[in-house]
């Protein structure tokens, strides 16, 4: 196939339905004559419109998609769903209009109607956190191919079926490509789906008209404060996963107070998985593990516990102990005990969906956990010279995470190279800074994605950071980031450690809302050709 690649995965083959029974079925107002037209898809936006769909015209912050409606019928659309002033604003686009009062709120419902979402549904599992919800998704679809389940996921790195995969631009995609995406995995048979589910996505109505059999927690940190006006609030947003309405039945990791509350304020049947000894020191509220409040020794009476038995930079072996001492024993070829809370978190989530504990042992009994995460803390060294990580760590306390899991594993020096996001949560950046120069011998501070912002400002803000930490850090700032990798991989040698964080998966730069192409990963890897540790 030649063209541009396909942005959604959507159902090959709908079942179309009669557009005024969806209109009977939600009560909606109809504008204009819907008789004899059937419906097949649904789309938020213009640029997912396929023939036969229903356009929805929301409000958003620079529009009202209402506006677009021409432009959705010149791609296929039959109809538009909208609330009143949208009805009003595209009176004239040609298309008949279903009115409800809000139409984001409709959404999640009427794309499960369309799609048949909840007809012989695959088995749900929902992942929550401010860090390790990609991880956690590709643990659980990497468990579950070894059980020998056709499964799928959508994360913040891609939404896959088996071998097909899109990337993903949203971490949660809009309720239509979600349901749209179901209904593609129900035509190929898969029967379980790991969803990540960010706070915006329960905030936005992403999530709607799905039941999760069951959902998970892994933990909250500073994140997002600039879409939320407090930690408590960005804690609420994510708590409404655990309701009835979302979901069936929650596992909670227990790492800090979040946990705790989220145990206590759940609305649904929750299971605990404790994490043994030895966190990394936390950073320093808001947001903290430790911050005030917090209850003494965490998890001390979870139902499941963790214990970290080997750490190295291949890989991490755990034991997990369940209710009655059932136990579990196994490894993953990824550093760093989050991981394997993370791996711990996926294979509780699995029992509790009435997977049992010895058949998951048995599966992962050989290799361990056969699991590639795109991007999170993924190796690219070879066998000889400094050990180099590129990862997707954005926030202080996946900086502390990555930092400690790669200082464990290392004897000589770590440097560590980042950056920060432009037009995103500024408040963490001081904190950002200062985690690295904590936890790294040497910190390279560079450009991340500075979008519309001044990115030697950012820069600086992480200098500022960095240096109150700690005064006499050693500290680089070189804004591009293929000279900031190679001044870093410059300073190290046998035995030392490279943590790249931020880019992760990503391709691409974005600089005053240009997108210039850039891996990270790939770059790494040329660097360290040139260097001559790889062949
Ligand atoms: C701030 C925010 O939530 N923005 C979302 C919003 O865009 P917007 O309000 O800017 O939309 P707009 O430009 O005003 O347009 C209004 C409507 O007209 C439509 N439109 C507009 C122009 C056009 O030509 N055709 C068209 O159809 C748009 O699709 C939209 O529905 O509606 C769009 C689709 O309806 C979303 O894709 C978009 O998410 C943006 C990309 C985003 O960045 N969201 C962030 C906050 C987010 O959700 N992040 C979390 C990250 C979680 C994590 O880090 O863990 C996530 O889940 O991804
Ligand atoms: N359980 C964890 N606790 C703390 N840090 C973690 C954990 N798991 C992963 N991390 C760190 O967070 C980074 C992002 O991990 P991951 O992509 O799995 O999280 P996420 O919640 O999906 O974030 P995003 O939605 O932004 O992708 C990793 O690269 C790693 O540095």
């Amino acid at each position: 196939m030649t063209g541009s690649p396909p942005t959604a995965l959507r159902p090959q083959h709908p079942s179309p339905r009669s557009l005024r029974g969806l209109a009977e079925a939600f009560g909606f107002e109809v504008r204009g004559r819907i008789d004899e037209l059937d419906v097949t898809g649904v789309a938020i936006s213009t640029g997912a419109v396929h023939g036969g769909d229903l356009y929805v015209g929301v409000p958003g912050r620079n529009a009202h998609g209402a506006d677009y409606a021409a432009k959705a019928a010149a791609n296929g659309a039959i109809a538009l769903l909208t609330d009143v002033a949208g009805a009003e604003r595209a009176a004239d686009a040609g298309l008949p209009i279903l009115v409800t009062p809000d139409a984001r709120a409709a959404l999640g419902e009427v794309a499960a109607w369309i799609h048949r979402t909840a007809e012989n549904p695959a088995a749900l599992f929902g992942v929550t956190g401010t860090n390790g919800k990609t991880s956690v998704v590709y643990l659980l679809y990497a468990i579950l191919r070894q059980l020998g389940v056709t499964a799928g996921l959508t994360s913040t790195a891609e939404r896959r079926i088996g071998d097909e995969a899109v990337t993903s631009s949203l971490t949660t995609p809009e309720a239509s490509e979600l349901h749209a995406l179901l209904a593609r995995m129900r035509e190929v048979d898969v029967r379980a789906v790991g969803i990540e589910v960010s706070a915006q996505a329960l905030s936005r109505h992403r999530v709607d008209g799905i039941v999760f059999d069951v959902v998970g927690f892994t933990n909250l940190s500073h994140d997002h404060l600039d879409d939320y006006a407090s930690m408590s609030e960005y804690f609420h947003a994510k708590r409404e996963l655990f309701t009835p309405e979302r979901a069936r039945r929650g596992v909670v990791t227990i790492e800090s107070e979040w946990g705790a509350r989220l145990v206590a304020e759940s609305r649904i049947p929750v299971t605990t998985l404790a994490i043994g000894e030895d966190a990394p020191d936390a950073p320093d509220a808001p947001g903290a593990p430790d911050a005030p409040g917090a209850p003494g020794a965490p998890g001390a009476d979870a139902d499941w516990r963790l214990d970290v038995l080997e750490e190295a930079p291949t890989h991490t072996a755990f034991r997990l102990t369940g209710p009655g001492g059932r136990e579990l024993a196994t490894r993953i070829p990824l550093i760093g005990r989050y991981n394997a809370a993370n791996a711990a978190l996926a294979i509780v989530m699995l029992v509790e969906a009435g997977n049992d504990l010895d058949l998951i042992a048995a599966a992962v009994a050989d290799h361990g956990i056969d699991a590639y995460i795109p991007g999170r803390t993924e190796r690219v060294s070879g066998t000889r010279g400094p050990v180099v990580y590129i990862d997707y760590g954005h926030t202080p306390d996946a900086f502390a995470h990555a930092l400690d899991a790669i200082r464990r594993t290392t004897d000589g020096r770590v440097v560590m190279v980042f950056g920060a996001d432009g037009d995103r949560d500024t408040t963490k950046r001081a904190q950002m800074g200062a985690i690295a120069a904590r936890g790294a011998d040497v910190v390279v501070i560079t450009d991340f994605h500075p979008r519309w912002e001044d990115p030697a400002a950012i820069r600086a803000a992480l200098v500022e950071g960095a240096r109150a930490a700690v005064p006499d850090r050693e500290i680089h700032e070189i804004a591009d980031q293929r000279a900031a990798f190679r001044a870093a991989l410059a300073l190290v040698g046998e035995g030392d450690a490279i943590l790249y964080a931020g880019p992760g998966h990503e391709d691409y730069q974005e600089v005053a809302g240009v997108k210039h192409p850039y891996s990270a990963r790939d770059d790494a890897r040329l660097a360290l050709q040139e260097a001559g540790w790889l062949e």
